[in-house]
C-alpha cells in the first residue's frame, strides 16, 4: 500500500500561521542587526505571540496523539509538513511508481557555504525523501544507514529538485538512492539502507 505524497495545506488554521513563521524566520535571518527594524520591539511582539500559543497549547501527549492521527507525520515533519515553520516545505510529486521528486528554493536560514545550502539540510532533505519513496514505493522503513557524497555545491535562490527511488527490497532491508540537482546538475547524491519497521503510534 503507498502513501499520500503530501498534505494539502489550508489557507487557514495553524497552516497559514505557519506560512507567517515562515516569513518571520526569512526575514529575520535577512535582516540582521544591520536594518532598520526595532529589534527590541520585535522582540517583545514574538514573544507576546510565544506567550499566547503557549498558554492555549493542549498537553503534549495529547499533542503527539493527535499529530499521529490519520495521515502520520506529511502534516507536521521537518521537511513537508504544513504544520512546522521549519520545514521549506517540500511537496512530493510521483515520477513513477518507486521515485517521487520535488523542487523547491531556498533561502538564507538554509545557508551553508556563501549563497549556498547548509550540508546538513541537504542530509534532512534527502533522508525524508528516501524515506518517503520507501512509502511510495510500498514498503518503508527506518534510516540504518545514510551516505552522501557532497559533488558541488547546492545553490540557495534558485529551484533545486530533491528525488528519491526505492531500488531494492531484501527481506526487512530497503535500500534507496536520491539526488539533489541544480539546472540538472547533480550536487549531492544518497545512498540509504532503511530496515522495516516502524514506531508505535503515540495513543
Ligand atoms: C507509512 C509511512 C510513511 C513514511 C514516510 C516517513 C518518512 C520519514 C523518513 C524519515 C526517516 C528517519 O529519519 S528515521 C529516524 C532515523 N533513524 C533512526 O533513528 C533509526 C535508529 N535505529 C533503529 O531504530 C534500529 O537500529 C533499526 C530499526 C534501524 C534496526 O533495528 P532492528 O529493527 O532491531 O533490526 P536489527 O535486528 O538490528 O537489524 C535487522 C537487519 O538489518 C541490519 N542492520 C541494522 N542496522 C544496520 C546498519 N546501520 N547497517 C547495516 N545493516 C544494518 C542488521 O544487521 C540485520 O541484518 P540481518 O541479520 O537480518 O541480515
Amino acid at each position: 500500500m503507498t502513501i499520500d505524497l503530501h498534505a494539502e495545506t489550508r489557507p487557514t488554521g495553524v497552516d497559514a500561521a505557519v506560512a507567517a513563521a515562515r516569513r518571520v524566520i526569512d526575514a529575520l535571518v535577512r535582516a540582521g542587526d544591520i536594518s532598520g527594524a526595532d529589534m527590541a520591539d520585535v522582540a517583545d511582539r514574538l514573544n507576546a505571540v510565544a506567550d499566547d500559543l503557549e498558554d492555549t497549547a493542549p498537553p503534549l501527549d495529547e499533542r503527539l496523539v493527535d499529530m499521529w492521527r490519520g495521515d502520520g507525520n506529511t502534516r507536521h515533519d521537518p521537511v513537508t509538513g504544513p504544520e512546522n515553520p521549519i520545514a521549506p516545505p517540500l511537496r512530493y510529486e510521483a515520477v513513477d511508481t518507486r521515485t517521487i521528486e520535488a523542487t523547491t528554493t531556498l533561502g538564507l536560514p538554509h545557508q551553508g557555504p556563501p549563497s549556498s545550502v547548509h550540508g546538513g539540510v541537504s542530509a534532512l532533505l534527502l533522508d525524508h525523501t528516501l524515506g518517503v519513496a520507501n512509502g511510495w514505493a510500498g514498503t518503508s522503513g527506518m534510516t540504518a544507514e545514510l551516505t552522501l557524497r557532497y559533488h558541488r555545491l547546492t545553490p540557495l535562490f534558485e529551484p533545486i529538485t530533491v528525488a528519491a527511488r526505492q531500488v531494492s527490497v531484501d527481506g526487512r532491508k530497503i535500500r534507496t538512492t536520491g539526488e539533489i540537482t541544480a539546472n540538472g546538475e547533480p550536487c549531492v547524491t544518497a545512498e540509504g539502507l532503511f530496515i522495516a519497521t516502524y514506531p508505535p503510534r503515540p495513543r
